[in-house]
């Protein structure tokens, strides 16, 4: 067992949200064992995706790197053994975890819409026609072009007070933020309205925190374990497998939500251009155990309706 002279190193990125995540899994963690939060030790390790200077230029992520942009460093320093167990917004995670490692655990999730922002409109049918909205999210872009094809869309990046600020100057009249996110940092009245899952399909996994660990590791298994959500691990089994049939990340425009509905599974996807001038969508049901082939299955159905050339920004 971890203890305050020999501590369990909890490694985690710096942002408010991500030092948010490392407290909660601290917290259950400590609860679930009886064990001082000092037997816990939270390491921030500074990533590729957050270095201020490429981030400021309001780029899009993708052209930063893509891929691991938030979990590249974190990955190396469970190999290297600099850190135990690794949180993450699952919501970045690539599909599939390099070798020797695991992606196992799941915390309860959290909500998975995504929240209008706005100091001007109280919801996305109350903007006016033309009116500016600024996201740097390919999904929510691409979704946005497609519902409303009148909105001129701006990139937006930036920890949550950095929008609200550009959202007071008037950068842009809205943007877009995962609920999530706002209510682990407390500041759910950041939300004007949640846009439910029928008007914008959220990301794959959003809401969700995994918990990385290194797959020999039995000691960290056990301590996991007694804080993983079953649900929410069969939920994201078929959403990842999903996104990882479509060989997408969190960077292309694809939406996917698993809920469990009488004890099965019911999966919905979306697929779209990038300009949004096309959307492909589609659900799924079958049983609780059998997400992966779930989300497989779908994948290839919407694939089969997709016209060449629809998957260009691959
Ligand atoms: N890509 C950034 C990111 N990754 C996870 C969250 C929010 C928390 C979550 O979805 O779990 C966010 C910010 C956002 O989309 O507003």
């Amino acid at each position: 067992m971890p203890s305050a002279t020999d501590p369990l190193k909890i490694g985690t990125r710096g942002s408010p949200l991500a030092l948010a995540q490392a407290y909660e899994t601290r917290a259950r963690l400590s609860a679930a064992h009886g064990l001082p939060p000092e037997a816990f030790e939270i390491v921030v390790i500074r990533t590729t995706g957050d270095n201020a200077a490429l981030i400021a230029a309001d780029q899009p992520l993708k052209a930063l790197g893509g891929k691991g942009l938030f979990t590249k460093e974190i990955e190396e320093a469970l190999v290297s053994g600099a850190i135990d167990i690794a949180v993450h917004s699952m919501k970045d995670m690539p599909t599939a975890q390099p070798e020797g490692l695991l992606l196992d655990c799941f915390l309860p999730r959290e909500d998975t819409r995504d929240a209008f922002v706005s100091t001007r409109y109280a919801s996305l049918t109350d903007l006016p026609e033309g009116a500016v909205v600024g996201s740097s999210s390919l999904r929510r872009r691409a979704q946005l072009a497609n519902r409303r094809p009148d909105l001129k869309l701006v990139e937006f990046r930036g920890n949550v007070q950095t929008r609200l600020k550009k959202l007071e100057d008037g950068v842009a009249d809205a943007t877009f933020l995962a609920m999530a996110g706002l209510n682990r940092l407390g500041k759910a009245e950041v939300a004007r309205s949640a846009i439910g899952p029928d008007e914008m399909l959220p990301a794959v996994a959003q809401g969700a925190i995994g918990i990385e660990r290194r797959a020999a590791d039995s000691r960290c298994a056990d301590l996991l374990a007694a804080i993983h959500d079953g649900p929410t691990g069969l939920r994201l089994a078929a959403e990842r497998s999903f996104l990882a049939t479509l060989d997408g990340s969190c960077e292309t425009p694809i939406a996917g939500l698993a809920e469990i509905l009488d004890d099965r599974l019911w999966l919905r996807g979306e697929i779209l251009r990038p300009d949004g001038s096309e959307a492909i969508s589609g659900e799924a049901h079958g049983a609780l155990a059998e997400g992966a082939a779930l989300g497989a299955d779908l994948a290839r159905r919407l694939l089969a309706q997709a016209p060449k050339g629809f998957f260009d920004w691959r």
